[in-house]
């Protein structure tokens, strides 16, 4: 269990390379930095920020194959999941969709520090988002599951992972599920406090893959 900010730098340190911790380590400044000025995260996460924020997105990264088409990361917000990702995996296609111009504003100002040129930031509402198939789809704390599944569902084929980060609310959520859809979907325990879940789906059921080292 990750119940520390040491446990959750060394938790996510196995799961990228040094460099990706320094852009991680990066984006932790800038984000402190920024909070001061927008409310990006709760006052009373910043001083647990790699565990409520970091290592809670980086664990995803343990349910996804190593190859793995665009990731789209709904309501990315201060950047969580889909920023932490992106800076964790600076290769592979990200996109981030964010509504708020705030946010939008600080995403883009920190992929740019960042040099991320493969994550893209798209400042609309997700219903104004074109359709294309996404690899995976993460969400944390975007919306109850009957209403996310009615956004996004457009962007999944056979093939899309589904991660959804649902707090203390996962089993409630996934039962208000119509059941014809309820199967494709189960909960993980999430790694950073014993009573949340993860909602995952699609191809990749079952235990977590084994955890991957970026090089
Ligand atoms: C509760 S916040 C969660 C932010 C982030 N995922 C996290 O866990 O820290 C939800 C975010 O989704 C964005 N959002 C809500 N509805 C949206 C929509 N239809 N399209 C795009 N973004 C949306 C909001 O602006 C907000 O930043």
């Amino acid at each position: 269990m990750i119940d520390s900010e040491e446990t959750a730098r060394v938790f996510t340190a196995g799961l990228c390379d040094a460099a990706a911790m320094a852009r991680l380590e990066h984006l932790a400044e800038l984000l402190r930095a920024e909070n001061t000025r927008q409310n990006l995260i709760a006052r009373a996460t910043v001083d647990s920020l790699w565990q409520r924020h970091i290592a809670d997105s980086a664990q995803l990264l343990c349910y996804v194959p190593r190859e793995t088409g665009v990731w789209l990361d709904l309501g990315t917000g201060a950047g969580f999941p889909g920023l932490v990702i992106a800076a964790m995996r600076p290769d592979w296609t990200v996109y981030l969709v964010e509504s708020r111009k705030r946010r939008v504003e600080w995403l883009d100002a920190a992929r740019e520090a960042l040099q991320l040129s493969h994550c893209r930031v798209i400042g609309e509402r997700l219903e104004n988002v074109p359709d294309f198939s996404a690899g995976v789809i993460s969400a944390r704390a975007f919306a109850p599951m009957p209403r996310l599944l009615e956004l996004a569902g457009r962007f999944s084929t056979k093939q899309t992972v589904w991660l959804l980060p649902k707090g203390r609310s996962a089993a409630q959520d996934l039962a208000s599920v119509a059941k014809s859809r309820r199967s494709m979907f189960h909960v993980e325990q999430s790694l950073t406090d014993p009573e949340a879940g993860i909602i995952i789906g699609g191809p990749v059921q079952g235990a977590r893959l084994e955890a991957r080292q970026a090089s």
